[in-house]
Protein backbone atom coordinates (compact mmCIF):
# COMPACT_ATOMS: atom_id res chain seq x y z
CA UNK A 1 0.00 0.00 0.00
CA UNK A 2 1.31 3.37 -0.73
CA UNK A 3 0.96 4.78 2.83
CA UNK A 4 2.82 2.07 3.73
CA UNK A 5 5.59 2.81 1.62
CA UNK A 6 7.79 5.34 3.59
CA UNK A 7 7.56 3.76 6.84
CA UNK A 8 10.97 2.95 8.44
CA UNK A 9 11.23 -0.84 8.98
CA UNK A 10 11.52 -1.64 12.67
CA UNK A 11 15.46 -2.94 13.03
CA UNK A 12 16.25 0.17 11.36
CA UNK A 13 14.15 2.39 13.82
CA UNK A 14 15.49 0.43 16.76
CA UNK A 15 19.05 1.17 15.51
CA UNK A 16 19.05 4.84 14.97
CA UNK A 17 17.26 4.76 18.66
CA UNK A 18 19.91 2.95 20.06
CA UNK A 19 23.00 5.06 18.57
CA UNK A 20 21.48 8.39 19.41
CA UNK A 21 20.58 7.39 22.82
CA UNK A 22 23.77 5.08 23.79
CA UNK A 23 26.42 7.12 22.23
CA UNK A 24 25.19 10.20 25.17
CA UNK A 25 24.53 7.81 27.37
CA UNK A 26 27.94 6.60 27.60
CA UNK A 27 29.59 9.63 27.59
CA UNK A 28 27.58 11.19 30.13
CA UNK A 29 27.10 8.74 32.99
CA UNK A 30 28.55 10.33 36.42
CA UNK A 31 29.63 8.38 39.20
CA UNK A 32 29.61 8.76 42.78
CA UNK A 33 31.25 7.07 45.93
CA UNK A 34 28.35 5.88 48.48
CA UNK A 35 28.97 4.47 51.61
CA UNK A 36 27.73 1.49 52.41
CA UNK A 37 26.68 1.74 55.77
CA UNK A 38 24.38 5.02 55.27
CA UNK A 39 23.01 3.35 52.37
CA UNK A 40 21.97 0.21 53.83
CA UNK A 41 20.91 2.18 57.12
CA UNK A 42 18.19 4.15 55.11
CA UNK A 43 16.53 1.14 54.31
CA UNK A 44 17.09 1.97 50.16
CA UNK A 45 16.63 -0.90 48.87
CA UNK A 46 14.80 0.36 46.21
CA UNK A 47 17.86 3.15 45.32
CA UNK A 48 20.32 0.35 46.18
CA UNK A 49 19.48 -2.20 43.75
CA UNK A 50 19.84 -2.34 40.10
CA UNK A 51 22.70 0.28 40.39
CA UNK A 52 25.81 -1.11 38.72
CA UNK A 53 29.28 -0.66 40.27
CA UNK A 54 31.12 1.67 38.19
CA UNK A 55 34.43 0.43 39.81
CA UNK A 56 35.94 -2.59 41.17
CA UNK A 57 35.06 -3.32 44.97
CA UNK A 58 38.13 -4.73 46.53
CA UNK A 59 37.59 -7.13 49.61
CA UNK A 60 38.73 -5.15 52.67
CA UNK A 61 39.26 -8.47 54.73
CA UNK A 62 39.82 -12.58 54.26
CA UNK A 63 36.16 -14.07 53.68
CA UNK A 64 35.96 -16.83 55.71
CA UNK A 65 38.03 -14.12 57.88
CA UNK A 66 39.13 -17.20 59.65
CA UNK A 67 39.56 -20.81 59.52
CA UNK A 68 36.83 -22.42 60.52
CA UNK A 69 34.37 -25.35 60.93
CA UNK A 70 31.57 -26.18 58.57
CA UNK A 71 30.18 -28.92 61.00
CA UNK A 72 29.16 -29.51 64.27
CA UNK A 73 32.36 -31.59 65.80
CA UNK A 74 35.36 -32.55 67.23
CA UNK A 75 38.77 -30.34 65.51
CA UNK A 76 41.19 -33.14 65.80
CA UNK A 77 44.74 -33.18 64.39
CA UNK A 78 44.39 -35.82 60.88
CA UNK A 79 47.91 -37.33 62.23
CA UNK A 80 46.02 -38.65 65.09
CA UNK A 81 43.77 -40.58 63.76
CA UNK A 82 45.66 -42.23 60.78
CA UNK A 83 45.13 -45.51 62.63
CA UNK A 84 41.71 -45.48 63.71
CA UNK A 85 39.57 -48.36 62.43
CA UNK A 86 35.90 -49.55 63.69
CA UNK A 87 37.16 -52.88 65.41
CA UNK A 88 40.36 -50.52 66.81
CA UNK A 89 39.52 -47.09 67.59
CA UNK A 90 41.04 -43.63 68.38
CA UNK A 91 40.24 -42.69 72.06
CA UNK A 92 41.17 -38.87 72.72
CA UNK A 93 40.39 -36.88 75.48
CA UNK A 94 37.86 -33.79 74.97
CA UNK A 95 39.49 -30.54 75.20
CA UNK A 96 37.57 -27.14 76.22
CA UNK A 97 34.65 -26.25 73.92
CA UNK A 98 34.99 -23.71 71.07
CA UNK A 99 31.53 -21.71 70.57
CA UNK A 100 31.04 -19.19 67.71
CA UNK A 101 32.79 -16.29 68.37
CA UNK A 102 35.08 -17.08 70.46
CA UNK A 103 39.14 -17.72 69.58
CA UNK A 104 40.01 -21.48 70.95
CA UNK A 105 43.37 -22.11 72.65
CA UNK A 106 46.00 -24.44 70.38
CA UNK A 107 44.79 -27.93 70.42
CA UNK A 108 46.83 -30.10 72.38
CA UNK A 109 48.43 -32.80 70.79
CA UNK A 110 46.28 -36.25 71.00
CA UNK A 111 43.15 -34.07 71.74
CA UNK A 112 39.71 -33.00 70.24
CA UNK A 113 37.98 -29.99 71.01
CA UNK A 114 34.26 -29.53 70.47
CA UNK A 115 33.79 -26.87 67.86
CA UNK A 116 30.70 -25.41 66.35
CA UNK A 117 29.51 -24.48 62.94
CA UNK A 118 31.26 -21.36 62.34
CA UNK A 119 33.72 -21.12 64.93
CA UNK A 120 37.88 -20.62 64.69
CA UNK A 121 39.74 -24.28 63.67
CA UNK A 122 42.42 -24.14 66.96
CA UNK A 123 45.61 -23.49 66.04
CA UNK A 124 47.17 -27.20 65.30
CA UNK A 125 43.64 -28.89 64.12
CA UNK A 126 43.77 -29.73 61.20
CA UNK A 127 40.33 -31.70 60.63
CA UNK A 128 36.96 -32.05 61.69
CA UNK A 129 34.80 -34.62 62.34
CA UNK A 130 30.93 -34.47 63.03
CA UNK A 131 29.76 -34.99 65.90
CA UNK A 132 27.42 -37.87 64.63
CA UNK A 133 30.31 -39.97 63.56
CA UNK A 134 31.95 -39.80 66.61
CA UNK A 135 31.19 -42.04 69.75
CA UNK A 136 28.92 -41.25 71.94
CA UNK A 137 27.21 -38.94 69.33
CA UNK A 138 26.86 -35.89 71.88
CA UNK A 139 29.15 -33.43 72.94
CA UNK A 140 29.93 -33.35 76.79
CA UNK A 141 28.69 -31.68 79.58
CA UNK A 142 30.89 -28.55 79.28
CA UNK A 143 33.66 -28.97 82.11
CA UNK A 144 33.17 -32.78 82.64
CA UNK A 145 36.06 -34.90 81.98
CA UNK A 146 35.25 -37.00 78.79
CA UNK A 147 36.82 -39.46 75.84
CA UNK A 148 35.65 -40.08 72.54
CA UNK A 149 36.18 -42.38 70.09
CA UNK A 150 36.80 -42.47 66.34
CA UNK A 151 37.00 -45.23 64.59
CA UNK A 152 38.11 -44.13 60.94
CA UNK A 153 40.81 -42.10 59.98
CA UNK A 154 40.04 -37.96 58.49
CA UNK A 155 41.71 -36.31 55.27
CA UNK A 156 43.25 -33.12 56.57
CA UNK A 157 41.08 -30.25 55.48
CA UNK A 158 37.79 -32.12 56.13
CA UNK A 159 34.85 -29.69 57.30
CA UNK A 160 37.63 -26.95 57.70
CA UNK A 161 36.43 -23.77 55.72
CA UNK A 162 39.71 -21.72 54.78
CA UNK A 163 40.43 -18.27 55.31
CA UNK A 164 40.14 -16.71 52.15
CA UNK A 165 38.20 -19.17 50.28
CA UNK A 166 35.46 -17.26 49.10
CA UNK A 167 37.70 -14.16 48.35
CA UNK A 168 41.03 -13.13 49.81
CA UNK A 169 41.44 -9.52 51.04
CA UNK A 170 42.97 -7.02 48.32
CA UNK A 171 40.92 -9.48 45.70
CA UNK A 172 38.36 -8.08 43.48
CA UNK A 173 35.31 -9.21 45.48
CA UNK A 174 32.76 -7.42 43.06
CA UNK A 175 33.79 -6.08 39.29
CA UNK A 176 33.14 -2.76 37.80
CA UNK A 177 30.21 -3.42 35.66
CA UNK A 178 28.20 -5.54 38.41
CA UNK A 179 24.30 -4.98 39.10
CA UNK A 180 24.15 -4.88 42.67
CA UNK A 181 21.75 -7.38 43.85
CA UNK A 182 21.49 -9.07 47.22
CA UNK A 183 24.61 -11.14 47.19
CA UNK A 184 26.79 -8.50 45.96
CA UNK A 185 25.46 -6.11 48.52
CA UNK A 186 25.80 -9.09 51.10
CA UNK A 187 29.24 -9.82 50.00
CA UNK A 188 30.43 -6.22 49.94
CA UNK A 189 29.16 -5.95 53.72
CA UNK A 190 30.83 -9.27 54.46
CA UNK A 191 34.28 -8.22 52.61
CA UNK A 192 34.43 -5.38 54.62
CA UNK A 193 34.12 -3.08 52.12
CA UNK A 194 32.46 0.69 53.07
CA UNK A 195 32.82 2.70 50.69
CA UNK A 196 31.58 1.64 46.64
CA UNK A 197 31.86 3.64 43.62
CA UNK A 198 28.38 3.12 41.36
CA UNK A 199 26.91 4.77 38.17
CA UNK A 200 24.47 7.61 38.37
CA UNK A 201 21.23 6.78 37.03
CA UNK A 202 20.61 8.55 33.61
CA UNK A 203 18.16 11.26 34.59
CA UNK A 204 15.16 11.34 31.84
CA UNK A 205 12.71 13.79 31.59
CA UNK A 206 9.34 12.79 30.57
CA UNK A 207 6.98 15.25 29.51
CA UNK A 208 3.19 14.04 28.91
CA UNK A 209 1.86 16.44 26.22
CA UNK A 210 -1.91 16.70 26.08
CA UNK A 211 -4.14 19.50 27.09
CA UNK A 212 -6.70 16.74 27.66
CA UNK A 213 -4.49 15.07 30.39
CA UNK A 214 -5.41 15.42 34.47
CA UNK A 215 -2.84 13.98 37.18
CA UNK A 216 -3.26 11.04 39.40
CA UNK A 217 -6.16 11.64 41.79
CA UNK A 218 -7.22 14.95 40.53
CA UNK A 219 -10.99 15.33 39.42
CA UNK A 220 -11.96 14.61 36.02
CA UNK A 221 -14.00 16.90 33.57
CA UNK A 222 -15.51 16.49 30.69
CA UNK A 223 -13.56 15.12 27.60
CA UNK A 224 -10.43 15.16 30.09
CA UNK A 225 -8.57 11.95 31.02
CA UNK A 226 -5.91 10.71 33.58
CA UNK A 227 -2.57 10.95 32.66
CA UNK A 228 -1.74 6.89 32.58
CA UNK A 229 1.44 7.53 30.42
CA UNK A 230 2.88 9.63 32.65
CA UNK A 231 2.70 7.07 35.72
CA UNK A 232 3.49 3.72 32.89
CA UNK A 233 6.22 5.62 31.78
CA UNK A 234 7.96 6.67 35.15
CA UNK A 235 7.43 3.16 36.05
CA UNK A 236 9.21 1.64 33.14
CA UNK A 237 11.94 4.07 33.42
CA UNK A 238 12.33 3.40 36.69
CA UNK A 239 12.76 -0.27 36.15
CA UNK A 240 15.66 -0.38 34.10
CA UNK A 241 17.73 1.78 36.17
CA UNK A 242 16.50 5.51 35.57
CA UNK A 243 15.80 8.46 37.63
CA UNK A 244 12.51 10.14 36.37
CA UNK A 245 11.46 14.36 36.32
CA UNK A 246 8.05 13.94 35.39
CA UNK A 247 5.83 17.04 33.47
CA UNK A 248 2.82 17.30 32.21
CA UNK A 249 1.86 19.59 29.19
CA UNK A 250 -1.24 20.85 27.20
CA UNK A 251 -0.73 21.40 23.67
CA UNK A 252 0.62 24.16 23.51
CA UNK A 253 4.31 25.10 21.89
CA UNK A 254 5.08 27.47 24.50
CA UNK A 255 4.39 25.58 27.56
CA UNK A 256 6.58 22.72 25.70
CA UNK A 257 9.05 25.01 25.82
CA UNK A 258 9.52 26.29 28.85
CA UNK A 259 9.68 22.72 30.27
CA UNK A 260 12.67 22.29 28.07
CA UNK A 261 13.82 25.76 29.33
CA UNK A 262 13.83 24.93 32.47
CA UNK A 263 14.66 21.03 32.73
CA UNK A 264 17.08 19.85 35.38
CA UNK A 265 21.11 20.52 34.61
CA UNK A 266 21.60 16.56 34.67
CA UNK A 267 19.28 15.52 32.10
CA UNK A 268 20.06 13.17 29.78
CA UNK A 269 17.38 11.85 27.91
CA UNK A 270 13.91 13.33 27.28
CA UNK A 271 10.99 11.23 26.47
CA UNK A 272 7.55 12.52 25.56
CA UNK A 273 4.48 11.01 24.89
CA UNK A 274 1.75 12.31 22.39
CA UNK A 275 1.78 14.98 19.78
CA UNK A 276 3.33 13.33 16.96
CA UNK A 277 1.20 12.46 14.39
CA UNK A 278 -1.19 14.29 12.17
CA UNK A 279 -3.92 16.26 14.07
CA UNK A 280 -4.23 19.93 14.03
CA UNK A 281 -2.48 20.41 17.31
CA UNK A 282 0.34 17.41 17.51
CA UNK A 283 2.76 19.62 19.82
CA UNK A 284 6.16 17.47 19.67
CA UNK A 285 6.33 17.26 16.33
CA UNK A 286 5.04 20.89 15.74
CA UNK A 287 7.58 22.23 18.25
CA UNK A 288 10.49 20.29 17.90
CA UNK A 289 11.19 20.60 14.38
CA UNK A 290 14.57 19.39 13.82
CA UNK A 291 14.22 16.06 14.87
CA UNK A 292 12.66 13.26 12.92
CA UNK A 293 9.32 12.55 12.58
CA UNK A 294 7.60 9.93 10.80
CA UNK A 295 6.27 6.43 10.49
CA UNK A 296 7.74 3.28 11.82
CA UNK A 297 5.86 -0.25 10.01
CA UNK A 298 4.44 -1.48 13.43
CA UNK A 299 1.66 -1.23 14.86
CA UNK A 300 1.10 -0.08 17.65
CA UNK A 301 3.76 2.51 17.72
CA UNK A 302 3.48 3.61 14.47
CA UNK A 303 4.40 7.53 14.85
CA UNK A 304 7.84 8.24 16.01
CA UNK A 305 10.39 11.07 16.60
CA UNK A 306 13.59 11.17 17.58
CA UNK A 307 16.61 13.48 17.58
CA UNK A 308 18.36 15.52 19.61
CA UNK A 309 16.55 18.55 21.56
CA UNK A 310 18.12 21.52 23.17
CA UNK A 311 17.86 22.22 26.65
CA UNK A 312 18.40 25.28 29.11
CA UNK A 313 18.34 28.81 28.82
CA UNK A 314 19.38 30.74 25.90
CA UNK A 315 22.65 31.56 27.54
CA UNK A 316 23.32 27.51 29.20
CA UNK A 317 22.07 25.45 26.33
CA UNK A 318 23.03 21.55 25.89
CA UNK A 319 21.96 19.29 23.72
CA UNK A 320 20.59 15.55 24.36
CA UNK A 321 18.79 13.21 23.03
CA UNK A 322 14.99 13.08 22.41
CA UNK A 323 12.54 10.04 21.75
CA UNK A 324 8.86 10.94 21.03
CA UNK A 325 6.48 8.32 21.38
CA UNK A 326 2.90 8.54 20.51
CA UNK A 327 0.08 8.89 22.96
CA UNK A 328 -2.08 6.13 22.76
CA UNK A 329 -1.37 4.25 25.81
CA UNK A 330 -0.28 0.66 24.74
CA UNK A 331 1.68 2.48 21.62
CA UNK A 332 3.76 4.30 24.69
CA UNK A 333 4.43 1.21 25.90
CA UNK A 334 5.18 -1.03 23.02
CA UNK A 335 7.13 1.80 21.41
CA UNK A 336 9.34 1.82 25.04
CA UNK A 337 9.86 -2.21 24.64
CA UNK A 338 10.72 -1.60 21.24
CA UNK A 339 12.40 1.27 20.65
CA UNK A 340 13.82 1.97 24.25
CA UNK A 341 14.17 -0.76 26.86
CA UNK A 342 17.16 -2.41 25.86
CA UNK A 343 19.05 0.70 25.39
CA UNK A 344 18.56 1.88 28.62
CA UNK A 345 19.05 -1.62 29.96
CA UNK A 346 22.66 -2.19 28.09
CA UNK A 347 23.50 1.51 29.59
CA UNK A 348 22.58 1.14 33.31
CA UNK A 349 22.93 -2.64 33.47
CA UNK A 350 20.13 -2.54 35.74
CA UNK A 351 18.09 -5.61 34.22
CA UNK A 352 19.17 -7.74 31.63
CA UNK A 353 19.05 -6.04 27.97
CA UNK A 354 16.32 -8.36 26.52
CA UNK A 355 13.17 -9.84 27.70
CA UNK A 356 13.06 -13.90 27.77
CA UNK A 357 11.86 -14.96 24.43
CA UNK A 358 10.31 -17.95 23.37
CA UNK A 359 8.42 -19.43 20.76
CA UNK A 360 4.72 -21.02 20.61
CA UNK A 361 2.03 -22.58 18.87
CA UNK A 362 -1.00 -19.97 18.14
CA UNK A 363 -4.29 -21.16 20.65
CA UNK A 364 -6.75 -19.22 17.73
CA UNK A 365 -6.20 -17.30 14.33
CA UNK A 366 -5.52 -13.79 14.20
CA UNK A 367 -5.13 -11.39 11.74
CA UNK A 368 -1.85 -8.79 10.73
CA UNK A 369 -1.66 -5.43 8.50
CA UNK A 370 0.68 -7.40 6.22
CA UNK A 371 3.13 -4.44 6.01
CA UNK A 372 3.47 -3.61 9.22
CA UNK A 373 5.10 -5.52 12.38
CA UNK A 374 2.33 -6.16 14.66
CA UNK A 375 2.54 -6.43 18.50
CA UNK A 376 -0.16 -8.26 19.51
CA UNK A 377 -1.06 -8.74 23.47
CA UNK A 378 -1.01 -12.34 24.60
CA UNK A 379 -0.28 -15.20 27.64
CA UNK A 380 0.09 -18.74 27.60
CA UNK A 381 -3.29 -21.03 28.36
CA UNK A 382 -2.76 -23.74 29.78
CA UNK A 383 -1.61 -25.81 27.17
CA UNK A 384 1.20 -23.27 26.69
CA UNK A 385 -0.13 -22.14 23.37
CA UNK A 386 -0.31 -18.28 22.80
CA UNK A 387 -3.60 -16.89 23.65
CA UNK A 388 -4.56 -13.04 22.79
CA UNK A 389 -5.42 -10.90 25.45
CA UNK A 390 -7.45 -7.92 23.86
CA UNK A 391 -7.93 -6.91 20.13
CA UNK A 392 -4.80 -5.19 18.88
CA UNK A 393 -6.33 -1.73 19.44
CA UNK A 394 -3.62 0.68 20.78
CA UNK A 395 -5.95 2.23 23.33
CA UNK A 396 -6.58 -0.80 25.19
CA UNK A 397 -4.35 -0.55 27.75
CA UNK A 398 -6.54 -2.87 30.63
CA UNK A 399 -5.89 -6.08 28.41
CA UNK A 400 -2.16 -4.90 28.59
CA UNK A 401 -2.26 -4.64 31.83
CA UNK A 402 -3.71 -8.79 31.86
CA UNK A 403 -1.30 -9.74 29.33
CA UNK A 404 2.34 -11.37 30.30
CA UNK A 405 3.45 -11.31 26.96
CA UNK A 406 4.19 -9.46 23.55
CA UNK A 407 3.03 -11.30 20.39
CA UNK A 408 5.13 -10.67 17.47
CA UNK A 409 4.00 -11.14 13.70
CA UNK A 410 6.39 -9.76 11.38
CA UNK A 411 5.59 -8.06 8.25
CA UNK A 412 4.47 -9.83 5.12
CA UNK A 413 1.86 -12.19 7.32
CA UNK A 414 -1.46 -11.43 6.93
CA UNK A 415 -2.94 -14.19 8.70
CA UNK A 416 -1.86 -17.34 11.22
CA UNK A 417 -4.12 -19.68 11.84
CA UNK A 418 -4.31 -21.58 15.14
CA UNK A 419 -1.71 -23.87 15.68
CA UNK A 420 0.92 -21.59 13.82
CA UNK A 421 3.89 -20.86 15.75
CA UNK A 422 4.54 -17.07 16.80
CA UNK A 423 7.59 -15.51 18.63
CA UNK A 424 6.91 -13.79 22.12
CA UNK A 425 8.68 -10.85 24.82
CA UNK A 426 7.65 -12.09 27.89
CA UNK A 427 6.94 -9.16 29.71
CA UNK A 428 6.44 -10.15 33.29
N1 LIG B 1 -4.77 11.01 10.50
C1 LIG B 1 -4.02 10.24 11.27
N2 LIG B 1 -4.38 10.10 12.53
C2 LIG B 1 -3.66 9.30 13.33
C3 LIG B 1 -2.55 8.61 12.82
C4 LIG B 1 -2.19 8.80 11.49
O1 LIG B 1 -1.22 8.24 10.99
N3 LIG B 1 -2.95 9.64 10.75
N4 LIG B 1 -1.86 7.76 13.66
C5 LIG B 1 -2.62 7.19 14.72
C6 LIG B 1 -1.78 6.46 15.59
S1 LIG B 1 -1.29 4.94 15.04
C7 LIG B 1 -1.45 6.89 16.82
S2 LIG B 1 -0.53 5.89 17.86
C8 LIG B 1 -1.84 8.18 17.32
C9 LIG B 1 -0.63 8.94 17.83
O2 LIG B 1 -1.04 10.21 18.10
P1 LIG B 1 -0.24 11.27 18.93
O3 LIG B 1 1.10 10.79 19.29
O4 LIG B 1 -0.31 12.52 18.24
O5 LIG B 1 -1.00 11.24 20.29
P2 LIG B 1 -2.23 12.09 20.73
O6 LIG B 1 -3.04 12.44 19.57
O7 LIG B 1 -1.71 13.14 21.60
O8 LIG B 1 -2.98 10.99 21.58
C10 LIG B 1 -3.40 9.78 21.05
C11 LIG B 1 -4.36 9.12 22.04
O9 LIG B 1 -3.68 8.82 23.24
C12 LIG B 1 -4.29 9.47 24.36
N5 LIG B 1 -3.25 9.94 25.25
C13 LIG B 1 -2.28 10.82 24.96
N6 LIG B 1 -1.50 11.02 26.00
C14 LIG B 1 -1.97 10.25 26.99
C15 LIG B 1 -1.57 10.04 28.33
N7 LIG B 1 -0.49 10.68 28.85
N8 LIG B 1 -2.26 9.16 29.08
C16 LIG B 1 -3.34 8.53 28.56
N9 LIG B 1 -3.76 8.67 27.29
C17 LIG B 1 -3.09 9.54 26.53
C18 LIG B 1 -5.01 10.62 23.73
O10 LIG B 1 -6.04 11.09 24.55
C19 LIG B 1 -5.51 10.01 22.45
O11 LIG B 1 -6.62 9.21 22.69
O12 LIG B 1 -2.45 8.95 16.34
C20 LIG B 1 -3.40 8.24 15.51
N10 LIG B 1 -4.02 9.15 14.64
O1 LIG C 1 0.64 3.18 16.05
MO1 LIG C 1 -0.72 3.63 16.84
O2 LIG C 1 0.35 3.30 18.06
O3 LIG C 1 -1.25 2.08 16.17
O4 LIG C 1 -2.09 3.31 17.71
Amino acid sequence: MDHDAGRRPVDEHQGVARDAVLAHLRTDRRATRVLLASWLSEAAALAVERRTLSADAVAAIDLPGFDNSQMDGYAVRAADLANATPSDPVELPVGAPVPAGTQPPPLAPGTAAPVMTGAPIPDGADAVIKIEEADPPAFPEPGMAATVRFSAPVAPGTFVRRAGSDVAAGDVVVPAGTRLGPAQLGVLVAAGVSEVEVAEPPHVLLISTGSELVAAGESLGPAQLYDANGAALTAALAEVGCRVTHRVVPDDPAALRSVLAEAPDDVALVVTSGGVSAGAYEVVRQTLTDAWFGHVAVQPGGPQGLGTITLGSPTATRDVPLVAFPGNPVSVLVSFELFLRAVLAEATGAVPAHRPRGRAPLAEAIDSPEQLHQVRRGRLDADGRVEMVGGPGSHLLAHLAMATLLVHVPPGVAHLDAGDDVDYWEIR
